[in-house]
């Protein structure tokens, strides 16, 4: 059984578009993963498969060595598959505090635990996993203020702290550097190494060719709906056909 997020022949189909046209891909447990490509590739409808928002049309993913093609993603989210968004969306009467405990809430990620006849983690566990992302990224001194007056690269970090409250074991993180200036970014890089190196599988979609030379582990290249050319992070940046592919920034 293979732990981590594992995908074998994803299909998605719009119409006579194949968006997603016979993905593998592997997210394993204690590294961070990339996932690159032009504008188009298919990437986002890639993780709508991976996180359940999407039906693939023919493939499997396979969290943890488990089949859950056919679960909708908050059934995923209660197994412990998180997902951030691209366009980040916010609880806008909430405070940043309670944005965040929403990540952690018990009620929205105990239906599947209990199915399953696993504890569902107490309130005082979800406090501290929400104490702890936010603190992690550096939201402590903003956690009162209404989420909706949040700067764009502060709203980022609110995103990602709302995200690691649930605690997931497998993170998938739609450019999570958009809007993040530099010493944000360096903050993420470091909160996402850390985690990986807690034994968390992330799997990135990001733009910024630096960022992901620094950070990932391995890198997949999709156009057209397909891998074009996967491996170690050095490798595959180094290959001069790749970079023309991806048009990476
Ligand atoms: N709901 C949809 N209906 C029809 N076509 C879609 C839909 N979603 C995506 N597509 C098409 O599928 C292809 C892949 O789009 P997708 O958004 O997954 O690419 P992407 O790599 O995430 O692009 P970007 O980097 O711009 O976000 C594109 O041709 C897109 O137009």
């Amino acid at each position: 059984m293979s732990a981590g997020l594992t995908a074998r022949g994803l299909v998605r189909r719009f119409g006579g578009i194949a968006a997603v046209d016979g993905v593998d891909l592997a997210v394993p447990p204690g590294r961070i993963t990339a996932l690159v490509g032009p504008n188009g590739a298919g990437k986002s409808t890639l993780f709508d498969c991976l996180s359940g928002a999407a039906r693939p049309d023919t493939g499997r993913v396979l969290l943890a060595g488990r089949d859950v093609t056919r679960l909708p993603d908050h059934a995923r989210a209660g197994l412990g598959l998180t997902r951030t968004f691209q366009q980040i969306a916010v609880f806008p009467g909430l405070t940043v505090g309670q944005n965040v405990r929403i990540g952690a809430d018990p009620g929205r990620r105990g239906t599947v635990r209990g199915l399953l006849g696993l504890p569902a983690p107490g309130r005082a566990a979800s406090r501290a996993a929400a104490d702890r992302a936010l603190r992690l990224f550096g939201l402590e001194a903003v956690r009162d203020w209404p989420a909706d007056r949040l700067p764009t690269g502060a709203l980022r970090m609110l995103e990602l702290a709302r995200a690691l409250a649930a605690a997931p074991r497998v993170l998938l993180l739609d450019e999570p550097a958009a809007g993040l200036d530099l010493a944000q970014t360096e903050r993420l890089a470091a909160v996402l190494r850390a985690l990986a190196a807690d034994g968390m599988a992330l799997l990135l979609v990001e733009h910024d060719v630096q960022l992901v030379g620094a950070l990932a582990d391995a890198v997949y290249v999709m156009a057209d709906g397909r891998i074009l050319a996967r491996g170690p992070t050095a490798a595959v940046l180094a290959d001069r056909r790749v970079r023309a592919a991806w048009g990476g920034s």
